[in-house]
């Protein structure tokens, strides 16, 4: 039996021991497959454990990720996110004026915009036609920063194989089901930076997010967090319960299309984050994060999945291909 990561109104997400899938005999990866398809069954996020990225890795890569933040404002926006199409490149935090809330007039302009407080870089497949990643110049701080983001791209886009390899198993599916629908890699590595914010902000902006209420939109969604909590995932029953960072666990969360693919068999939940559970003194400090997006091949049409359905008529979706479709969602956000 797996154990629960998260056990609260309803939401039950599964910590899940991913290296008996990898490494296990015949009857631990049938057991670890149906235990991962039926956590994304019915709470649409498990956490993994036991993965093939190390520690060491994963500190590296939260390392330079902190330092790409740390650059002046002047150097990122110089490699700015352009186009939903591209979508890649950085995107600046909205900016609050936390000194003069005194003032009623900004209290009540802060009040209605409530942007999120978080900044963040897009990285797509490397040498994608057409659409080159915006890559800060390699000095500094940051000499080694494409090589680290590159490895890293390549070592998640293996892991969301593996993991479709297991919803495959997990379904009565051949194992290699989907990689044919997976091996371009056609996902996306966001780093994410949520500033350190002052608590008043949160009091004086009830609606005040670090990041606003959403379901991802592609196949899954591999979650890196830091240890400074604030992660949330919507209950059956509507509630916004803590998705707790668990170190050496990445979260993984299924996406729209996986949803619809699956016949809505499998959940895109609803998540955000908000100001963290605890915080000393007045100021939460910094968080960093990372989400490896990762989406079918947007070459791929995408199908109703065989067993999901037992007459036609069950059909909830007609075919779509996979890069318009994601496309059409980016668009819609930004
Ligand atoms: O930062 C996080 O923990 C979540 C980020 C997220 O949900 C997203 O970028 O889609
Ligand atoms: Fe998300």
């Amino acid at each position: 039996m797996e154990k629960a990561a998260v056990k609260e109104d309803g939401l039950l997400i599964p910590l899940i021991d991913f290296s008996k899938f990898l490494h296990g005999d015949e009857s631990q990866k049938q057991e670890i497959a149906k235990a991962i398809l039926h956590g994304f069954q019915t709470a649409g996020f498990i956490y993994l454990s036991g993965l093939p990225i190390t520690e060491e890795t994963r500190t590296h890569v939260f390392g330079t990720s902190a330092k790409f933040f740390d650059q002046p404002l002047d150097d990122k926006m110089a490699i700015a996110w352009t186009t939903p199409e591209a979508n890649r490149g950085y995107s600046a935090p909205g900016r609050e004026k936390v000194s003069q809330l005194a003032d009623p007039t900004e209290v009540e302009a802060l009040r209605s915009s409530v942007p999120d407080i978080k900044e963040s870089l897009e990285i797509g497949r490397e040498g994608e036609p057409g659409h080159p990643n915006h890559w800060p110049k390699e000095k500094d701080a940051m000499v080694g920063f494409k090589d680290t983001m590159l490895d890293f791209f390549e070592q998640c886009r293996a892991l969301h194989v593996e993991v479709m390899r297991a919803i495959a198993v997990g379904m009565g599916l051949d194992a290699g089901f989907f990689d044919g629908f997976l091996d371009v890699g056609d996902n996306t590595l966001r780093l994410l930076h949520y500033p350190a914010v002052n608590k008043e902000v949160f009091k004086i902006n009830p609606g005040q997010v670090r990041a606003g209420e959403h379901s991802d939109y592609g196949s899954m969604t591999l979650l890196f967090q830091d240890s400074r909590g604030g992660l949330q995932v919507k209950s059956p029953n509507g509630k916004f319960i803590d998705a707790t960072p668990i170190p050496g666990t990445c979260v993984v969360n299924a996406g729209d299309l996986l949803a619809r693919w699956s016949n809505d068999t499998i959940k895109s939940t609803i998540h955000r984050v908000v100001e963290p559970p605890h915080a000393d003194g007045d100021v939460h400090p910094p968080r960093y994060s990372i989400a490896y997006f990762c989406n079918p091949n947007f070459q791929s049409h995408i199908e109703v999945l065989p067993g999901t359905y037992a007459a036609e008529e069950e059909k909830k979706y007609p075919g779509v291909n996979s890069g318009q479709y994601l496309v059409q969602r980016l668009a819609a956000t930004y």
